[in-house]
């Protein structure tokens, strides 16, 4: 059976870039614009050339992209002008890209209220404007802004608007639900309506928001009803709660039916393997933590922690999952914790490197240790190289690295020689290594002269001179941390989570328990160098 094609358009660059808190480098685009490429993307909107000098200077290096149509934003011409005179629309131009997406209004109230124009002025913008886009030889792409909405306040005029784009010429015309609010019942009708009106479904786009956690259904239903571009962002970033999640679209394209058999898009099964990768470089380059729960790439999406789901996966993996992780890049978790039975237990030990025989009694001891410990507070599902660590000392198998003699932490509110307050933390550790006594002192202060506090100063003495071991030492990253009270009241017991990354991109996790901040730390910190001691195969002294 031939499939039909369908185009997947990424506007992380721009829609992306709208993001609260998110503010790519044009160097970050150029990352992220060629791992798109990579994987196959139809179109890459790159941002709206003009608007800001990150998106002109990225622009200005003309991206050369091996499969994807490099192109801009902008909007459609203001009334009272023409097309060739408006100095906005002329800058989205002076971009020379192959395509070029402008958005328009689609929804009555939007051109009178937000506008200011007559509804026909508007439609002249739009008809204009897109003619303009294609007398320059451009692929032109016209959002139809508040579509939905305004389909549900004035059908006739929204249809009107969207026609004008595609008897203009627009190769595309990308129906949006702006605010996020339309439910697919709502995509699915507009859009059969235009599509009744003469719009051919492959030439309808579809441009979804996720302000009620249906941008992928709506997108999904759009693609029902015949339209063949989605538009989406990595990660689902974009304007509030975000845009059509294509982490999550593009698998579900590749691996689900009726699509799978249905439709062909650029991305290659053979792609697919690389997106969970793709999916934790934008987090990366946003220095952002990975949402662990993400379908199909989160680090929990084949994370299988109940005891009864654990003893069936080591089975047969199809019991408990919907598709093989390695489909996607991503892994397989059997974490350890309260949840746990021993199946988890030996999956877990043997990842680890250690093989324990069913049966073997030190296995309930290690799971009455785990759970004992996790009432105590300890979440090892969330800390698996503490687990790992707690096993080996169970077993007899943690190598003695060094040994902590002693470790003090002072805090100080003092002036200073510019008789200004200031807070300085100061740390002390004493370790043994081998015969040799170490002493290592530091304080909070960053390279700006802040104080990070003190467990931030007893990080750094720790880490400061664990003499043989430092090379590997001095390749950890701490990239997360974090602080629970697991008990309220006087008797309060803290938590603390830390994540720590090496230059290879291996991340572990390690978790502390104590009515005291520091101690807590101090505990995750030293199965957090263990840990990473004992994996790049460091020998003892
Ligand atoms: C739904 C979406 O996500 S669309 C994408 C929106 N993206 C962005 O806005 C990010 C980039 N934007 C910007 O940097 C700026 O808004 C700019 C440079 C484009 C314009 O800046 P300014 O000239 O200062 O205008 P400002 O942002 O205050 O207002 C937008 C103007 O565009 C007009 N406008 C809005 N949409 C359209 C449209 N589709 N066609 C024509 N004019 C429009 C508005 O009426 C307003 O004009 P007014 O001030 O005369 O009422
Ligand atoms: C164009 C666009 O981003 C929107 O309407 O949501």
């Amino acid at each position: 059976m031939t499939r039909e094609r369908l185009y997947l358009f990424d506007t992380t660059l721009r829609d992306g870039q709208q993001t609260q808190g998110v503010d790519f480098s044009a160097d970050d685009k150029t990352r992220i614009g060629n791992a798109l490429d990579a994987l196959g993307i139809d179109y890459i909107e790159g941002g709206w050339p003009g608007a800001n000098p990150t998106d002109s200077d990225y622009f200005d290096t003309s991206p050369k992209f091996k499969h994807a149509t490099f192109t801009a934003f902008g909007m459609t011409k203001r009334a009272g002008r023409s097309a060739a005179n408006d100095d906005v629309l002329a800058a989205v131009l002076n971009a020379n890209t192959p395509a070029v997406c402008l958005v328009g209004k689609t929804h009555d109230f939007h051109v009178t209220t937000a506008l200011g124009i007559t509804l026909d002025e508007n439609i002249e913008n739009i008809d204009a404007s897109v003619k303009h886009i294609v007398a320059q030889r451009r692929e032109a792409l016209f959002d139809c802004e508040h579509f939905f909405d305004g389909y549900k306040a004035n059908p006739d005029y929204a249809l009107k608007a969207a026609k004008t784009a595609y008897d203009a010429g627009a190769r595309w015309v990308v129906l949006c639900d702006t605010n996020g609010g339309a439910m697919p019942a709502d995509v699915q009708k507009a859009t059969s309506a235009l599509i009744a009106l003469g719009v051919p479904g492959d030439h309808i786009g579809i441009h979804t928001h996720n302000d009620t956690e249906h941008a992928v259904a709506n997108s999904l239903a759009a693609v029902n009803a015949g339209a063949r571009q989605i538009q989406g962002t990595l990660n689902g970033l974009g304007e509030r709660c975000g845009n059509a999640n294509l982490t999550t679209l593009i698998p579900t394209l590749l691996l689900k039916e009726p699509y799978a058999s249905a439709y062909e898009t650029g991305v290659k099964p053979s792609a697919l393997g690389g997106l969970t990768q793709i999916s934790r470089m934008l987090d990366d380059i946003l220095n952002r933590v990975p949402h662990k729960q993400a379908a199909y790439v989160g680090a929990s999406a084949f994370a299988h922690k109940a005891g009864l789901h654990a003893s069936a996966i080591l089975k047969d993996p199809s019991t408990y999952e919907h598709i093989p992780p390695e489909t996607v890049g991503n892994a397989r978790i059997i974490p350890m914790s309260n949840q746990a039975g021993q199946s988890n237990l030996r999956e877990r030990l043997s990842k680890a490197g250690l093989s324990v025989e069913k049966g073997d009694p030190r296995l309930g001891k290690m799971l009455e240790k785990v759970k004992q410990r996790e009432d105590e507070g300890y979440a090892y599902d969330s800390a698996q190289a503490s687990f790992e660590i707690l096993a080996r000392r169970v077993l007899g198998e943690l190598p003695k690295f060094f040994d902590i003699k002693r470790y003090r932490v002072t805090v100080e509110r003092r002036k200073n020689k510019r008789d200004k307050m200031v807070t300085i933390s100061e740390a002390v550790v004493v370790a043994k290594i081998g015969d040799h006594k170490v002493l290592s002192v530091s304080e909070s202060m960053d390279n700006e002269g802040k104080d990070r506090g003190p467990v931030n100063a007893l990080s750094k003495a720790l880490a400061k001179d664990l003499g043989p071991y430092q090379a590997v030492i001095d390749d950890m990253k701490l990239v997360d941390f974090k602080v629970r009270i697991t008990n309220g009241g006087v008797e309060a017991v803290t938590r603390v989570i830390i994540e720590h990354k090496d230059s290879k991109g291996v991340h572990w996790s390690t978790v502390g328990v104590s009515p005291n901040i520091v101690d807590a730390s101090f505990e995750a910190l030293l199965d957090a160098i263990n840990w990473k001691l004992i994996h790049d195969g460091v020998m003892p002294v």
